[in-house]
């Protein structure tokens, strides 16, 4: 409903639900002083509201921010930190842990805001001619952890160095002089440190660790046994099998986790050297060996895992990694002949080396007792790399693996490099070895049907995403137990008394 008022031209929109709104009618405005003219202490009332509430809105402001710093800041403070540097063979990552407890358990959060790592490259075992030169990466790395945590937490913060495969196949007093450096840049960093805290883990202990951060994430850790899912990692120097098995296991391969109130009897075992980088390399002098008979008279061996037209360059020896540097001689007398089939064969005939020494009731790899897998699995690393290179359904993604690596492999080189114009050679180069040594070691070695829906490539998991990188496992169980310490109650959290076994 409009009124007019005729004095002042002003129409009042008014409405009994609605406050009035003063609207200026067009042409009605006046010029002289008959418009009514508001008094002087109107003025001023209104110009003080003003101000009162330009104030009051900044101090609501003001207290908002702060109460969210304040909360931020609480949950730093409330927060606690571990720090785990991942020794690996391509590279060294540390991964900063911020974690609360809550009536005596750790709460873990893996999102950005309690969680950050960092890699560089090359790993600690490129340094084997050089161990002092591990410093510079190592400090670096600690830098990235102290930026993470608050200079008030850094003594209560424990830092751990736990290196794989590529420290493990260095020779001892190689790896002790590596470690020893790396012991002084942690000895001096302001983290809560000890000695021990640097070490080469054990494959076995590397496996149980993956399998308690996949099962944390997918909320069966703590589960039902048969409920867990196994792990299959196909790292760059070591590849990890580790699954509850209902099958009887032998010592040498058997981990009894005790998580919660659940016991687990895993199967867990690394292999040694048949990581995907240390099998690629492997592979040359393999072929070498096994194939001077049908060379080519000049001692030249045609290789079935690199695409035709690629020159294997003799220089590719001073870019292997320190554990691998001997392989290196082989590579000059290879001739590149991609042909998937036959690199599947090359490969399994590999995997199938030392299997007349098995004395266990069957051997899948060489003469290493592994059970039949059951139950399902995530497939991580490289198995995740390659799959997602070609492009790889969910499903059937084995059987789309031999149909990927047969286009691949016999491909020209000169045709991959314009396909993939962004790749590095030497990263374009492991698709088809990759993917060969996939199927030879999952379907023909470790007898997974090509069409099993039960295992999953992966590189996270669970509602969270959370990464499937044993570092997280490790810190998972380190905290646990540091908790039922910190609690009184002394719970055995993981059954370590036979990796002493791994450690010689
Ligand atoms: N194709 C591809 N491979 C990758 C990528 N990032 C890492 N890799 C490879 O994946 C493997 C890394 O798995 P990791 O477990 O981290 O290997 P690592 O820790 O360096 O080696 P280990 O000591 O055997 O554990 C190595 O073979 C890397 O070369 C990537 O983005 N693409
Ligand atoms: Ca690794």
């Amino acid at each position: 409903m409009q009124r007019f008022n005729a004095r002042s031209g002003l129409k009042f929109k008014s409405d009994m639900r609605d406050p009035p709104e003063v609207q200026t009618s067009p042409g009605n405005h006046r010029s002289s002083p008959s418009t009514v003219a508001k008094p002087k202490w109107k003025h001023t009332k209104s110009i003080v509201f003003v101000i009162v509430s330009c104030v009051t809105i900044a101090l609501g402001l003001f207290f908002v921010c702060y109460s969210i710093s304040r909360s931020g800041r609480n949950r730093r403070v409330s927060l606690r930190y571990s720090i785990i540097i991942d020794g690996g063979s391509s590279g060294t990552r540390v991964h900063v842990f911020g974690y609360r407890i809550q009536s005596g358990e750790p709460v873990f959060d893996f999102g950005e805001e309690s969680y950050g790592s960092l890699k560089l490259s090359p790993g600690l075992s490129a340094y084997a001619e050089n161990p002092e030169g591990v410093s510079e990466s190592v400090t670096e790395l600690v830098e990235f952890a102290k930026r993470r945590v608050p200079k008030g937490k850094l003594k209560k913060s424990d830092i751990r160095l736990m290196a794989t495969a590529g420290m493990r196949l260095l020779e001892l007093p190689v790896q002790e002089q590596i470690l020893d450096v790396t012991r002084r840049v942690l000895r001096s960093s302001g983290f809560e440190f000890r000695e021990e805290w640097a070490s080469v883990i054990s494959g076995s202990d590397e496996g149980v660790y993956a399998w308690v951060v996949a099962n944390h994430a997918l909320g069966s850790l703590g589960g039902e046994p048969l409920k867990t899912t196994g792990i299959v990692e196909l790292g760059g120097a070591s590849t990890q099998v580790t699954f509850v098995s209902s099958e009887l296991v032998p010592s040498e391969f058997s981990r009894t986790l005790d998580y919660g109130n659940v016991s687990y009897n895993l199967y867990s075992h690394s292999f040694l050297d048949f990581g995907q980088d240390a099998a690629q390399e492997k592979l040359s002098e393999f072929l070498h060996n096994s194939a001077a008979a049908n060379s080519t008279g000049e001692g030249i061996v045609p290789d079935p895992c690199t695409p035709k037209g690629y020159i294997l360059k003799t220089n590719l020896q001073k870019d292997l990694p320190g554990f691998l540097a001997d392989k290196g001689k082989f590579i000059a007398t290879l001739q590149a002949a991609g042909n998937f089939s036959e690199c599947r064969s090359a490969a399994f005939a590999m995997l199938q080396e030392g299997k007349w020494k098995c004395t266990y009731k069957h051997c899948s790899i060489g003469s290493i007792f592994t059970p039949n897998l059951q139950g399902s699995f995530l497939a991580t690393e490289n198995f995740f790399h390659t799959s997602k290179f070609f492009g790889l359904g969910e499903k059937d993604w084995l059987s789309e693996m031999i149909l990927a690596g047969n286009r691949f492999c016999g491909e020209d080189w000169s045709k991959l490099k314009v396909k993939y114009p962004t790749f590095k050679d030497e990263n374009l180069l492991r698709y088809c070895f990759s993917s060969a040594y996939i199927i030879s070691m999952l379907h023909d070695s470790l007898g997974v049907a090509l069409d099993d829906k039960r295992i999953k490539y992966a590189s996270k998991a669970g509602d969270d995403d959370i990464p499937l990188d044993w570092a997280l496992g490790a810190f998972i169980l380190n905290t646990a137990t540091a908790t039922f310490d910190y609690s009184g109650k002394s719970r055995k959290i993981l059954d370590l008394s036979n990796v002493a076994k791994y450690k010689t």
